[in-house]
């Protein structure tokens, strides 16, 4: 396809995109750049003539593009075909079997072809989840499989946004060599948020900075361009506000030495042990990041402290001094405690405010059901503010992009202060600036003890300094599943 944009103006009640010029020439794969905002989602509602909110509202033009030809992989799409799964398997629950989509039915689903099912399972590293239920995958093994079912649409153009978000090393290795052998045959548009994340294929870079066409360049040009330096500068004194703004409403609290014990840890489902023998402790005021490939169970072990994993109470738990199931209730454990995860993301599907939103981390509560005090709205419009997102106080959660939702649930965790903060690849969706600031913050945070950080990330990149303690799950091949080696500077 010769797609050309011209004179483009875009605008939805979150987001603005500009481009005043822009060919992507028959046969070109690109990679596009983005220092704000969400520019993949919009490239890929306008190419496809989708929309997950609104109707998208534009001026200019765009031609060449079949629609029909166009498939789209994003974090949101993600969300969306997870959120009609889990209706769908939820409606069907009736009957007398346990209904499930499984990774082979989503894929098969858009072929109908069986033997491109199965080749596509094994390209993407996920035959041995093939009768896997679709909606208990973890976040990269999710990830693949929205990649499998785009390719089975066998459509000659794919948008893939953020694609490696959520990917180990070694799946982000291997994704990156698939996706040159299939820009022989079609054209890819690779958005991304991370320098390092453009292909080194690639040969076509579109640089978007505060939503408008920059500037376009080959790859050997984008390698020497001043963007990151640039923007580095810039997401520096950010922080800081935000530091002073965390700081302005710091309180503190005394807790229990250690936060948490986890004796002989084992999470097991019927068809195998995701990990099991885990002995890890939790002293007061020590970070740890959590570490290890896709699927191995970070997000499980972080359920178990937080207490919405359903296996917590099978296992031999203390937290803040107490003993797991000895009559504490589960708003006693979670009031300390400020978490950000993909599945959390998952859960808040209720229809409140951007503001409300921020101030249901007081409540831990997913919606806002109570009256909250006037300085709690107070503090809770200064982090809007700080996150550029103060005109949007009163659009629906659901109306924002992936991105700005995000953003807002990393505020709802903080804005309490939490003892833990539990932070389980916190910047999935986050743009270029989103990104440094909210790392940045953590830095600080963790710096000034304000909490206590449990911090999961695939990339190296996203180390914080003041980390210095890791859990990491390692396949052990004498017992099924993984296990946990612990290590840091005040551990022998
Ligand atoms: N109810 C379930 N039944 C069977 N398997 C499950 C269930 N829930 C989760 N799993 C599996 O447990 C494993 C661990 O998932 P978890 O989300 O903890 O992985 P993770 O280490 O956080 O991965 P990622 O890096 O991809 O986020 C995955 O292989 C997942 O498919």
């Amino acid at each position: 396809m010769d797609i050309r944009f011209t004179q483009l103006q875009c605008r939805s009640s979150s987001v603005t995109l500009a481009i005043d010029e822009w060919l992507i020439a028959s046969q070109q794969s690109w990679g596009v750049f983005s220092t704000e905002g969400d520019v993949g989602a919009i490239l890929g509602q306008l190419l496809t003539h989708t929309s997950h909110h609104q109707p998208l509202d534009y001026s200019g033009n765009i031609t060449g593009v079949d629609p029909s030809q166009v498939a789209v992989v994003s974090l949101l799409a993600q969300q969306a075909l997870l959120e009609d799964i889990l209706e769908q398997d939820d409606s069907e629950s009736l009957g007398y079997t346990d209904p499930k989509t499984t990774v082979f039915g989503v894929i098969y689903g858009q072929c109908h072809d069986n033997a491109m099912t199965h080749k596509l399972l094994q390209e993407l590293d996920l035959t041995h989840l093939s009768q896997s239920s679709f909606s208990q995958l973890s976040t990269g093994e999710g990830r693949r499989v929205m990649l499998a079912r785009a390719v089975a649409t066998q459509v000659p153009f794919l948008v893939l946004d953020e694609p490696y978000a959520g990917l180990d090393v070694h799946h982000r290795h291997t994704l990156t060599e698939y996706l040159q052998q299939l820009s022989h045959t079609l054209q890819i548009l690779v958005v991304v948020s991370r320098e390092e994340d453009l292909p080194q294929w690639i040969e076509h870079v579109a640089l978007f900075s505060h939503g408008k066409l920059d500037s376009v360049m080959s790859k050997s040009e984008w390698d020497n361009h001043p963007v990151i330096n640039q923007l580095t500068a810039q997401s520096g004194q950010q922080s800081e506000e935000l530091l002073a703004l965390i700081r302005r409403h710091r309180h503190s609290a005394k807790f229990a030495d250690p936060v948490f014990e986890l004796h002989n840890g084992r999470v097991a489902y019927s068809d195998k042990v995701i990990f099991s023998g885990v002995n890890w402790r939790i002293d007061n005021g020590v970070h740890w990041q959590v570490k290890g490939p896709n699927g191995c169970g970070k997000s499980t072990l972080l359920g178990l402290i937080f207490g919405d994993h359903p296996q917590c109470y099978s296992n031999d738990i203390d937290i803040f001094g107490k003993k797991r199931g000895s009559g504490e209730s589960i708003w006693e454990i979670k009031q300390h405690i400020g978490m950000v995860s993909s599945a959390l993301h998952m859960q808040y599907r209720v229809n409140c405010s951007a503001l409300d939103v921020i101030v249901s981390g007081f409540y831990d509560s997913i919606g806002l059901y109570q009256k909250p005090t006037q300085q709690q709205v107070a503090i809770a419009t200064e982090w809007l503010a700080m996150l550029h997102m103060g005109h949007l106080a009163k659009t629906a959660f659901k109306q924002l992009e992936y991105g700005q939702q995000r953003l807002l649930l990393i505020a709802r965790a903080i804005v309490k202060q939490p003892t833990l903060l539990i932070l389980d690849e916190p910047y999935q969706g986050l743009d270029y600036l989103g990104r440094r600031l909210i790392k940045n913050s953590l830095e600080l945070i963790a710096k000034e003890q304000l909490s206590q950080l449990l911090y999961v990330s695939h990339y190296q990149q996203d180390s914080l300094d003041s980390i210095e303690h890791y859990i990491e799950f390692v396949l052990d091949d004498a017992q099924q599943g993984y296990r946990a080696v612990v290590s840091g500077p005040t551990l022998k």
